[in-house]
């Protein structure tokens, strides 16, 4: 089966293998005994990430979803080790990160990392303009240039006019897309944003959301993204990643997360999405029968796009195409339909 938007490089950037962070006096100790003994109580401990295997491929949008408490945050903070994780590994292009020291970690961080996260980190002393330019000077880029670059990151994001402005004397709102505008000054190859747009108002917040999904098509950058906003996850996602206490109860594309919940919490999740508005037609392909004939539809297209088409068109089997004209097989319109009208799961 075709996967329509997923990334089209699979070599993984990131890697997690058994991730485990507890919180607690001695986590190191407890997740030694606890695997020695499964049924040891772990009062006062926090299993805030469980034994997450996960690969990331380069440039891909990876957005973590989960209620509150799921262990976002966390798995995120790990995977740039903000935090320590208490056991398995995660490494970034091949370096595990356990190994590097506290200077290469921060040069790996310079380099290759851009973070936004809900605090927002920004310099109280040093104006907007200057916090955005902020990182390129830890670059050693000059002056002329980091300003340059600052004022139209900060155009971008609508702070124009706001260039000389403190921290202090911005909303909450504002703070946020200074905290974004610096993390976009400087290009990451892998961007971390944990609920970056929560605090933007609707407009800005798509504005911010179509940006991203045009840098990201331009730069093959990977971003590792938390929303609670599913409508956010499915126009920002490649793939969706559910958490529930600690643990990842699926990661895959949107279409196969509402079509093929792994678990019946993800199910639940996920029940109010109208899947017509996700599924593609590309993932309801079949090999060509011999009953599919007459014009192709474009595999990108969702369910809801085709839904006028679906109620008139008396085929059974409609062929598909991608977007080069390429044939890529059929899919039975009551399958579709099936989907449009909310019934089972293909
Ligand atoms: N520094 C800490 N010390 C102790 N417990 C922590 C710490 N940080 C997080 N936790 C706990 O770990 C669990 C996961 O927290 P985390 O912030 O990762 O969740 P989240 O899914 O990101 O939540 P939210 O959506 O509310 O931001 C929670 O039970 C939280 O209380």
């Amino acid at each position: 089966m075709p996967q329509i938007g997923g990334p089209t490089v699979t070599e993984s950037i990131i890697t997690c293998r058994n991730v485990c962070k507890i919180f607690g006096d001695n986590p190191a100790k407890h997740l030694a005994e606890l695997t020695a003994n499964p049924s040891l109580s772990s009062a006062g401990y926090v299993h805030a990430v469980r034994n997450v295997t996960l690969d990331v491929p380069r440039g891909e949008m990876l957005v973590v979803m989960g209620l509150s408490g799921s262990g976002k945050s966390t798995l995120v903070r790990c995977l740039s080790r903000l935090i320590d994780i208490t056991g398995g590994t995660v490494t970034v292009e091949g370096r595990d990160l356990a190994t590097l020291s506290e200077a290469e970690l921060i040069d790996l961080r310079r380099r290759k990392m851009g973070m936004v996260f809900q605090s927002f980190g920004l310099l109280p002393h040093r104006s907007v303009l200057e916090n955005v330019a902020f990182p390129l000077e830890m670059r050693g880029q000059e002056r002329g240039t980091r300003y340059a670059r600052a004022r139209e990151m900060l155009e971008l994001v609508g702070l124009k006019g706001r260039e000389d402005y403190f921290p202090r004397e911005l909303s909450g709102g504002q703070q946020q897309r200074v905290g974004i505008a610096r993390s976009l000054a400087v290009e990451p190859d892998i961007w971390f944003l944990d609920e970056p747009f929560s605090a933007l108002d609707p407009l800005i917040r798509r504005e911010m959301q179509d940006e991203f999904l045009r840098l990201k098509g331009l730069m093959n950058k990977t971003i590792i993204f938390i929303t609670h906003d599913f409508d956010e996850a499915l126009r920002l996602a490649d793939r969706i990643a559910i958490m529930k206490d600690g643990r990842i109860e699926q990661c895959d594309t949107p279409d196969r997360i509402v079509l093929h919940p792994a678990t019946e919490y993800v199910a639940k999740f996920t029940a109010e999405i109208d899947r017509a508005r996700v599924v593609r037609i590309g993932s309801l392909v079949r090999p060509l029968t011999s009953g599919a004939e007459g014009g192709p539809v474009q595999a990108s297209c969702t369910i809801r796009d085709l839904a006028r088409q679906l109620v008139s068109d008396s085929r059974s089997h409609i062929p598909v195409q991608d977007g080069k004209g390429t044939l890529l097989g059929a899919f039975a319109r009551q399958d579709a339909l099936d989907v449009l009208l909310g019934d089972g799961v293909c």
